[in-house]
Parts: C-alpha cells; structure tokens; sequence
C-alpha cells in the first residue's frame, strides 16, 4: 500500500474519482493530465472521456471545492501559542513584533510548510499571505503543491526611510514570484494597515499593485481604536483615506472589516473589493464587533474567508473557520437565517477563489481540479441528512482524507509527504526563533 501511496503524489495523468457525493448527487468527476474538471456526470456515466491513469473510490465521500483562506500571515504556526489572551495593541507590540524582528528566512521557509502540512491537512487548497521573507514562504508552498498568494508585510510607520526599504523588499519579491512563472504561485502588495503604513506608502502601494496588475493584501478597520485614531488623525475613516490612495480596487483583499459602518460597506460594494472574515481571530483578540455580513452582501462586496495567523486563532483549519463564521454572524446580529450552510461553504470557496482571481472555486466542468474528499464515515458526517450542514455545523477538518489541487494528489487517505520532517523542522525552528530573542533581551 505505501508503494502505491508514494506513487500517486508523483504521477501526473487523468484522475476519475467514481460515486462521489456532490451538491447532493452521487457522480463521477473526471479530471484530465492538465488537472481540469472536464466531466462530471451520473454515476457509471463519464468513464470513457478520459485515458484513466488514477481511478479513486469516492463512494464513501463528499467532495467540496479547496476551501480558500484568504487572509493568513502563515509562517506564525511558528508562533502558535506564544502570546495569547492580550489586547491586540499590546499582542502587537509587547510580544509578536519583538520576536518576529528575530525571524530569518529559513524559519519563514519551515513555517509556511508546517502551514501548508496543517491547510492541506483540513482541506485548504490556497492561500493569501501577508509575511516577511515571503521567497521563502513561496519555495516552501511549491513544494507542497498548493497555491500561495504573497505579500510581502509593507510597514513604514511614517518614516521616509523605512518606506524605501519597504518598497525595494516589495519590487525583489514581485519579481521573483513573476520570474518563476509558476501557476500556483502569485504576487501581491501587502500595506500592513493604515496605522503602520503612511498614505505616501499606501498611494505607492496602490500604484505599483496597478502598474504590475496584481492584488492588494491589507487588514482594514479590525478594531474600533484604528478607526477613532484614522479620524482623528486624517479626518475620515480607514475605508475612505484607503480610497482616496486608490487602494480599494476589485483585486484588494480587506481583512476582517469588522468595524465597517453601513456607508464604508457601501463603498466596499461600489469599489468590488473582497472582504475577508476573520472570524476565530476577531473573537480571540476581542475586537468588539463581528463583520458586518449583511451589509457588506448588500451592496455587493465579495465576502471571503480566513484564518489570520496561528498566533491568533490558533489553526488554520477553514472547516472550522465556516462554522464560527455561520455561527458568530447569526449571533452578532441577532439572526437566526443569516449566513447559512451551503452559504457558508461559498463564502469559504467560490468567494476565496474570486478574491485571488483563482478560478471559480466550484466543482464544475472547466475549473481547475482543487478538490477535496470529506470522509462520510465520520461520525460527524452521520447520519446524512444534509451534506452542507455536516460539512458547515459538525464537520472541522479531521474529517478530510484526500486532497487535490490542480489534479493533482497533495494527500492521499490522510498521507501527506514528508509529514514527519515537516513537524520536526518546524519545531526546531520555533524553538531557536524564541533562543535568539530571548539572549538578545
Ligand atoms: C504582517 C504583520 O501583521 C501582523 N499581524 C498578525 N496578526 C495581525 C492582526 N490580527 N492584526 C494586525 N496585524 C497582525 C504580523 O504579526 C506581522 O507583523
Ligand atoms: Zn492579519
């Protein structure tokens, strides 16, 4: 079994997965050897339209699309459980940004893999990151075969200086990812916020996302403080100083948004951006106030999904994020019909892919093959009433055993490659990370 299980991550042809549950029906989905949805049918009814290299039983599966978590700083699986129970301002500055200064490329590169080991793991497919060294965040996903969004994390803090330093760190890692010309692999601009980031650097970053046509990554109006201080200080809230810097555009991703009033979801829907829901991290650091979904549907924002970081969550498990975003928005507005299952599920694949400009994030005929088996022998897939309601309310992401982005197998019946390395290396990191900070204090 071990030889066959190592042979399916190397092989590159079509791929039938047979009596499969999808959106309520049992069918076959072929993939061909350019990892394309090319037929999904009855069941017994698509066999012929590929030269089947893999056959996989999915008969005792669900299969959903790759979820997509679209807001991560992934490398901090290094810093899971390092500072917890803390006012974001504080977490920030007392204890997160002090030992990331002491952060090297090689722990970048060994916590992203443990953040795609643990993504793959619960069913993620892509992901949008906002980091430091994020070369190496970007050598570590190729390797693991799923897709990365990178940003590198743009901080001036008001200081000419640094802005410099943070454009040229900008530019070297555009036109790295650019030059590897790899599909899995995109580029992004990432102005941390507009408390760390001056409207100098926010109306560079805006102008340099639109001369190289890629996205913008950025946290936006996560706490009440940033914007009284944004008022304050510039005279308007973050949405529309942000807007007045040209950096809400279709292709920016806004992270968290909970303190949002119904004129700045307003102006979020005009400008197509994508609003992405931190639920777990918004709850853990107390944020005081829960995304306004509703508004933001209404007038027409692509509402996605993340996690933000491990130091903030503290998974990157996105079954689990569905199931806290279904349930926190019904209960911060006082809703019991707001944001249900199936369009929970939606919001965390379809919305995911269209923030990231990833295809359609649906299992249809001409997507990109990212799909994932959900195993319905688990007891929280029993008994099989509704599939999107195991999936949303009683599934997380232990109950994932197959994974495949692109056609191609990234886990197989719970088998991740190189698992073993992946943990060791990761912890061996985290721990010299917390050394070196500790002797230089
Ligand atoms: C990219 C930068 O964003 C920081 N970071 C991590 N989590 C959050 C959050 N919830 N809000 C703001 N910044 C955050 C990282 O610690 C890094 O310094
Ligand atoms: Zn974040």
């Amino acid at each position: 079994m071990k030889e066959i299980i190592d042979d399916i991550f190397e092989r590159e042809g079509s791929t039938l997965i047979t009596d499969v549950l999808v959106g309520g029906k049992r069918v076959d989905i072929a993939i061909d050897e350019t990892g394309t949805i090319v037929e999904i049918g009855e069941k017994n009814g698509v066999r012929d339209v590929i030269d089947i290299d893999i056959a996989v039983d999915g008969s005792e599966s669900i299969a959903i699309p790759g979820l997509v978590n679209t807001h991560t700083h992934a490398a901090m699986t290094l810093l899971r459980g390092y500072a917890d129970d803390m006012p974001l301002q504080d977490w920030l500055t007392q204890k997160i940004w002090p030992l990331e200064a002491h952060l090297t490329g090689d722990d970048v590169y060994w916590g992203t893999k443990l953040a795609c080991l643990e993504m793959i793991r619960s069913g993620t497919t892509a992901f949008n990151d906002m980091y430091f060294f994020m070369e190496r965040a970007a050598e570590a996903t190729d390797e693991m075969g799923i897709r990365g969004t990178f940003a590198h994390g743009f901080i001036d803090l008001g200081m000419e200086e640094k802005r410099e330093t943070e454009i040229k760190a900008t530019e070297t890692l555009v036109s790295h990812i650019k030059g590897q010309k790899n599909p899995r692999l995109t580029a992004a601009v990432g102005p941390h916020a507009v408390y760390t980031v001056s409207p100098e650097g926010l109306r560079w970053c805006a102008e340099y996302a639109r001369e190289q046509e890629i996205g913008i990554h950025i946290h936006v109006s996560e706490t009440e403080k940033e914007v009284v201080d944004c008022v304050a200080q510039f005279g308007k809230r973050p949405p529309a100083l942000l807007d007045d810097c040209g950096c809400l555009t279709p292709r920016t991703v806004a992270a968290h948004c909970c303190w949002l009033d119904e004129a700045d979801c307003r102006l979020f829907g005009e400008r197509g951006v994508n609003a992405s829901h931190n639920p777990a991290s918004n709850m853990k650091l107390a944020v005081g106030r829960a995304m306004p979904y509703h508004h933001l549907r209404e007038y027409g924002a692509n509402v996605c999904l993340g996690t933000d970081g491990c130091a903030s969550n503290n998974n990157l498990d996105m079954l689990e994020e569905v199931k806290f975003a279904a349930l926190l928005q019904k209960f911060a507005w006082n809703s019991q019909t707001l944001l249900p299952a199936e369009e929970a599920i939606r919001v965390a694949t379809a919305g995911g892919a269209r923030a990231l400009g990833i295809g359609s994030g649906t299992l249809t005929v001409g997507a990109p093959a990212d799909i994932v088996l959900v195993d319905r022998r688990k007891a929280c897939a029993t008994p099989l009433h509704n599939a999107d309601s195991n999936i949303a309310y009683a599934c997380n992401g232990g109950a994932v055993h197959t994974v495949l982005c692109g056609g191609r197998f990234v886990m197989y019946d719970r088998v991740v490659p190189g698992e073993a390395a992946i943990l060791k290396g990761a912890a061996e990191a985290a721990a010299a990370l917390v050394c070196r900070a500790q002797d230089a204090s």
